[in-house]
């Protein structure tokens, strides 16, 4: 019996590519197929997570939302992988800078996700899972990013399922152990490619600073995406 289309999502199978770029933000996800992609089809407009597939390069390509949160990617990226074969995601997103060394618009690939969630209980392990990137995406993400002279940090990131911390100590215990930047998505993402044996990465755009307490505007978060989106491109 066919998996899809699923309560999620409404592609039929072969409608998504086996590379799929994966913003939060679903608006961004039709920014991106209008604006880098030839060939486009929409795939989903369920609950809004718009789905597009199309070509960059002659090269097939699909871009979903994935809405904000754990429990969000946690569903959308687990139908790709399980039930429409996707072999690649790679989530582009922004983040809240931890490090003092990273500056508004600086690209961060999440070589880890350290989470507050409780995501990986299901998996019922004898101890703490270790939620990581697929290196060969990795490498082809720092090796792009080279080419197109855009600086990148390469280390641990947070995922938290709280945006609003009423642990004020958290940030600090979290830039002790040399996290770089707080997001709210990747370790499910990781975790997900790591069961379904398939491969993740997670490329984030700096659009604020925890303790400098700057932001971008949102002009400047829209050009901050666009190396991310070209690395994340340029990977397919
Ligand atoms: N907790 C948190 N904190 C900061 Cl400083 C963030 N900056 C960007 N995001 C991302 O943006 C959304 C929250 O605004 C989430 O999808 C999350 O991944 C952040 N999430």
């Amino acid at each position: 019996m066919s998996r899809v289309p699923t309560p999620h999502n409404a592609a039929e199978e072969g409608q998504i590519a086996k590379t799929v770029l994966m913003p939060g933000d679903p608006l961004r996800a039709k920014f991106i197929a209008e604006t880098y992609l030839e060939n486009v089809t929409c795939f989903n407009t369920v609950r809004n997570m718009l789905g597009f597939t199309g070509t960059y390069q002659g090269k097939p390509v699909s871009v979903m939302g994935h809405g904000m949160g754990i429990p969000s990617i946690g569903i959308y990226s687990y139908e790709l992988f399980n039930f429409y074969d996707v072999d690649n995601i790679i989530r582009i997103g922004s983040a809240g800078a931890l490090s003092d060394d990273l500056e508004l618009k600086d690209l961060v690939i999440a070589m880890g996700a350290c989470t507050d969630s409780n995501y990986a209980s299901q998996y019922q392990l004898p101890g703490t899972f270790a939620p990581i990137a697929s290196f060969v995406l990795m490498q082809k993400a720092i090796e792009e990013a080279r080419k197109k002279e855009i600086s990148v940090a390469i280390g641990n990131v947070l995922s938290t399922d709280v945006f609003y911390n009423a642990n004020k100590g958290a940030n600090d215990a979290w830039k002790s152990m040399g996290v770089l930047c707080i997001e709210m998505e990747a370790a499910a993402l990781y975790m997900n490619a790591a069961k379904a044996g398939k491969n993740a990465l997670c490329i984030l755009s700096i659009s604020d600073h925890i303790y400098k307490g700057t932001q971008l505007s949102s002009q400047e978060r829209q050009l901050g995406f666009k190396n991310m989106i070209e690395v994340a491109l340029g990977i397919i």
